[in-house]
């Protein structure tokens, strides 16, 4: 499948401290990516780093096709970035400002953005220093929806959001990515705000990419198991490479199999486990897998 942002082992220092370390990672064309991980963890430097925004220290990251530090307005012109916080002509209303954007792209489409409008319900004639947090995002993803980008970036676009506007946000973008036919990267430190908006999924924990898969199989080859070991059993068993986080609380024994088949999982489950019960083996949420995933430190992608 063609990747439309790709990175190839990408380091980006601060002085001392490395906010990307050998960060390689894709993000499908046609797909909705969520490049998770906690505070901290490098997703913002790894979003400029694509723009262009920021320079790597080393390694190479490629958007549409380009090296991204030479990527220049035609290439800007093909990508959408939204993100948190980011500076608006505040002083301008929400008019004026979308006024201001429609001559910088050739590819502006007014229907669109008059749908978009009718839809975000904005006010054209208030001053974007007055809008609350929502109707700002609201606007700035207008003006970067409009002419129709190939790649939207989004930075923490749901940050500071209530609920009820978060959801009314992802409907509208879960639509428009179905209808328009472009690619999303989106950046939170939150799965539950993205789960039910993305299919591919990024996970990134001090600088570094702990998974980069399609849902659909990060989901298919993990598993909750649970063990009760009988009150003799005596010292916990070496497990399996694939069997990670092992947490016991009394009889209790709990694990992530990060390589589930069911066959091949009875097969160790009854070498490793002599003599238990059947374990309990339950797939996770994707919600539930992120914290495992990143308390555990580690994830194995290659299985
Ligand atoms: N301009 C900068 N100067 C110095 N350090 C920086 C700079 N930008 C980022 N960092 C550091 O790099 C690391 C990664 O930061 P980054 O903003 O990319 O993380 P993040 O995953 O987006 O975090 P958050 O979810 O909190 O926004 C952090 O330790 C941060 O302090």
């Amino acid at each position: 499948m063609n990747s439309l942002l790709e990175f190839h082992q990408v380091s980006r220092r601060f002085g001392r401290s490395n906010a990307l370390k050998d960060a390689s990672f894709r993000v499908p064309a046609g797909s909705i990516t969520a490049l998770l991980g906690p505070n901290g963890a490098g997703k913002s430097t790894a979003l400029k780093i694509a723009l262009n925004l920021v320079r790597p220290s080393s390694g190479e990251a490629r958007v549409l096709g380009a090296d991204s530090r030479k990527i220049g307005p035609a290439e800007l012109a093909r990508i959408g970035y939204v993100a948190e916080g980011m500076e608006l002509p505040d002083w301008m209303t929400v008019d004026q400002f979308l006024g201001w954007c429609r001559p910088l792209y050739p590819k502006w489409d007014g229907d669109l953005e008059r749908e978009l409008r009718k839809q975000f319900a904005l006010p054209g004639d208030r001053k974007l220093k007055h809008l609350s947090r929502g109707q700002r995002m609201k606007a700035a993803l207008i003006s970067a929806l409009a002419y129709r980008p190939e790649l939207l970036v989004l930075d923490e676009p749901f940050s500071g959001l209530d609920p009820l506007v978060r959801d009314e946000f992802i409907t509208g973008l879960l639509e428009l990515a179905g209808g328009e036919g472009f690619s999303v990267v989106l950046s939170s430190h939150d799965i539950e705000e993205v789960d039910r908006l993305a299919d591919h999924v990024v996970m990134l924990n001090h600088g570094k990419v702990l998974l980069d898969e399609s849902t659909e199989s990060l989901l298919a080859r993990h598993r909750r198991v649970e063990v009760l070991l009988p009150e003799n059993f005596g010292d916990l068993p070496l497990l399996p490479d694939t069997w990670i986080a092992p947490q016991s609380s009394g009889r209790v024994l709990r694990f992530a199999d990060t390589a589930h088949e069911t066959a091949r999982f009875q097969e160790a489950a009854e070498r490793v486990f002599p003599g238990c019960p059947p374990p309990d083996v339950q797939p996770y949420s994707l919600r539930e897998l992120f914290v495992t995933l990143v308390r555990a430190g580690k994830a194995d992608a290659g299985a």
